[in-house]
């Protein structure tokens, strides 16, 4: 669609991924994205792992380095959202007081719990993470010896080792549509 026929929305909104490594954030957001351009919505990912790798690649992991990273990615997701695009946030974002605040800051908000057992991460593990930690080589894996603190009350919860990407993706647009933002 061109830009001429998108649609535009007069408000945007966040759909937050949420989860530990090899839920399926990744697989999600772009199902998502697909979904929501073929029905003509301006829309954009904002990656966790892309933005680290394009910003600061030496970041790392620890509490307050996690904590600013979110921070930057909840600005730019609030940004976007008020002027009318359609936000998809990828991010492990293991605290849930840096959810609460994104929520605040950004207004209109769907969290999306994506979730999978440890078991099937581990089978999964697309970048050979869970290997490492196992073998020592990597610490604080979050979801393995890493903290993640479980969203208690998100918007929807998908469960991607017994939904299919398609059914995950009508899950957050029944509730986008449920919410008005669609
Ligand atoms: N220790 C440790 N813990 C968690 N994740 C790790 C770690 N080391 C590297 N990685 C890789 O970093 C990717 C991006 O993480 P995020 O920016 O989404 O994480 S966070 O919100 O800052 O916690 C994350 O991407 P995904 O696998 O797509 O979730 C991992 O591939
Ligand atoms: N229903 C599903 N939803 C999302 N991912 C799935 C699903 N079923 C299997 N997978 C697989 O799980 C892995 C999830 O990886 P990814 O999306 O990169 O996770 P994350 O971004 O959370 O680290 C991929 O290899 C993907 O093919």
């Amino acid at each position: 669609m061109s830009e001429k026929t998108q649609k535009s929305l007069e408000n945007g909104f966040t759909i937050w991924l949420t989860g530990p490594s090899g839920a399926g954030k990744t697989v999600l957001a772009h199902a998502l994205k697909k979904k929501l351009k073929s029905m003509g919505y301006g829309v954009e990912i904002l990656d966790g792992d892309v933005i680290r790798k394009t910003l600061y690649p030496e970041l790392g992991f620890s509490k307050e380095a996690r904590e600013m990273h979110n921070r930057i990615v909840i600005h730019m997701a609030k940004l976007l959202s008020r002027n009318g695009v359609i936000t998809i946030v990828s991010l492990i974002s293991p605290y849930k007081a840096v959810r609460e605040y994104a929520r605040k800051e950004i207004g209109n908000f769907i969290e999306v719990y994506v979730y999978a057992p440890l078991e099937v991460r581990i089978q999964r593990d697309p970048k050979g993470l869970y290997k490492k930690a196992m073998r020592g080589e990597i610490k604080g894996l979050t979801g393995y010896d890493g903290v993640y603190e479980e969203p208690e009350n998100p918007e929807v919860k998908v469960d991607s080792s017994k939904m299919t990407p398609e059914e995950e993706v009508e899950a957050v647009l029944e509730k986008a549509k449920e919410l008005g933002y669609l």
